[in-house]
């Protein structure tokens, strides 16, 4: 009798953000029932959180602030819809490990209550057949990664090669914030109270996310906005060889992708004309699609649960994934894009996400695009 094949593992390969998709790890939000709001995350945070910062301090100074269940329930229904969506396309979705329970960390200079593997486009960038885990910024994340261990492993012992930034101590002095102070911003919101330990002669330090960049083949856009980001942007250059990486001089905070995402060679779509100035010359003639305006009713109206906080900006479902150069799997709650996208002639494969504002994450940050078709082409001469 003929024995069962198993299939082997396919080799990592994504290189950009839309040729054809097959493979993609998809997080999940089990246990994810408190934002931890300490310093770096606060810090991290702060464009969109500052306005509500201290308003909604208790006053014990209480730092871990409950999610209702209600809503992780929500999202990970949400989550369900997209798994589907994408598995009807003819995608393999793989998931991180449950974490199980809620996690505690501690460092020697901090602790924290970690966070579940939900945006996992934020710690880890795939290079062609690299995976790269990155510096993370949030010191609940700083474990994240382990629960794609079991993803990483395949797709090493399937040939991929695999580096990570130095994990960095996020200590007291780690982080810098001249991003902000250089806009003649207050950073105390964020940095008052903080009780982590400082390292003698130890500096700013390399911190880096992985959605701060834009692959597009050969080339990949790197967005920097402080020293954390410029000390990651040369490791970039030192360890990965094969690639060009092209410096966006402070395009956004940290995270790019709801602001930019290339849709195929020639054309993106854009949060508003005033990012071009930052891009590459050769992608400033590029066609473009502008995010077109939304309005608050495609939100959530949140004024019952109580305490909520936005993490997220109103423009998070930019942040659109390919399936392939003609077909997006876009949030059913911005019609206004979907009909863009249509008379453009893309196919939509419309998904409902509903909480994108309070865990910080579209259907680009929730998903890590382990396998597409394309390779190192040039796409910017
Ligand atoms: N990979 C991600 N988690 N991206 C999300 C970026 C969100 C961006 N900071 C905004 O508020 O619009």
């Amino acid at each position: 009798m003929p024995q069962p094949t198993s299939v082997p593992p396919p080799a990592l390969n994504s290189f950009d953000e839309f040729t054809r998709l097959e493979e993609v790890v998809l997080g999940r939000a089990d246990h994810y029932n408190a934002h931890h709001t300490e310093p770096s995350w606060r810090l991290f945070f702060y464009d969109n959180v500052a306005p509500v910062l201290g308003r909604h301090t208790t006053p014990s100074g209480e730092e871990l602030l409950p999610i209702p269940s209600q809503l992780t329930d929500e999202l990970n229904e949400d989550i369900s819809g997209l798994a589907d969506a994408l598995t009807g396309c003819g995608v393999n979705v793989l998931r991180p490990a449950v974490p199980g329970k809620d996690v505690d960390i501690r460092s020697p200079h901090w602790d924290a209550r970690a966070t579940p593997p939900l945006n996992v486009r934020d710690q880890t960038i795939i290079l062609g057949n690299t995976i790269v885990e990155t510096a993370p910024h949030i010191r609940a994340r700083i474990f994240e990664n382990d629960l794609l261990k079991p993803a990483f492993y395949r797709y090493y012992e399937a040939g991929a090669n695999w580096l990570s930034m130095p994990r960095p101590a996020l200590a007291s002095d780690s982080l810098d914030t001249s991003y902000f102070t250089r806009q003649g911003l207050d950073v105390s919101r964020a940095t008052d109270g903080e009780t982590a330990g400082s390292i003698e002669g130890l500096g700013l330090e390399m911190v880096f996310d992985g959605a701060q960049c834009m692959r597009l083949g050969r080339d990949v856009l790197v967005n920097v906005a402080n020293h954390n980001h410029e000390l990651a942007l040369r490791w970039l250059r030192d360890n990965v060889r094969n690639l060009r990486f092209h410096r966006l001089d402070a395009m956004a905070d940290n995270h790019i992708d709801s602001v930019l995402v290339p849709l195929r060679p020639g054309l993106m779509l854009l949060r508003s004309p005033e990012y071009l100035k930052y891009l590459p010359e050769a992608m400033q003639s590029w066609d473009v699609i502008y995010a077109p305006e939304t309005d608050d009713s495609n939100f959530p109206d949140y004024t019952d649960l109580g305490f909520v906080i936005p993490i997220g900006s109103r423009y998070m479902d930019i942040n659109l994934l390919s399936v392939d150069e003609d077909t997006v799997v876009v949030n059913s709650l911005y019609p206004e894009l979907i009909t863009v996208l249509e008379r453009r002639g893309f196919t939509v494969v419309p998904v409902r996400h509903r909480h994108r504002r309070l865990f910080g994450g579209g259907f680009h940050c929730f998903t890590l695009d382990t396998v597409r078709r394309g390779g190192p082409e040039d796409y910017l001469s």
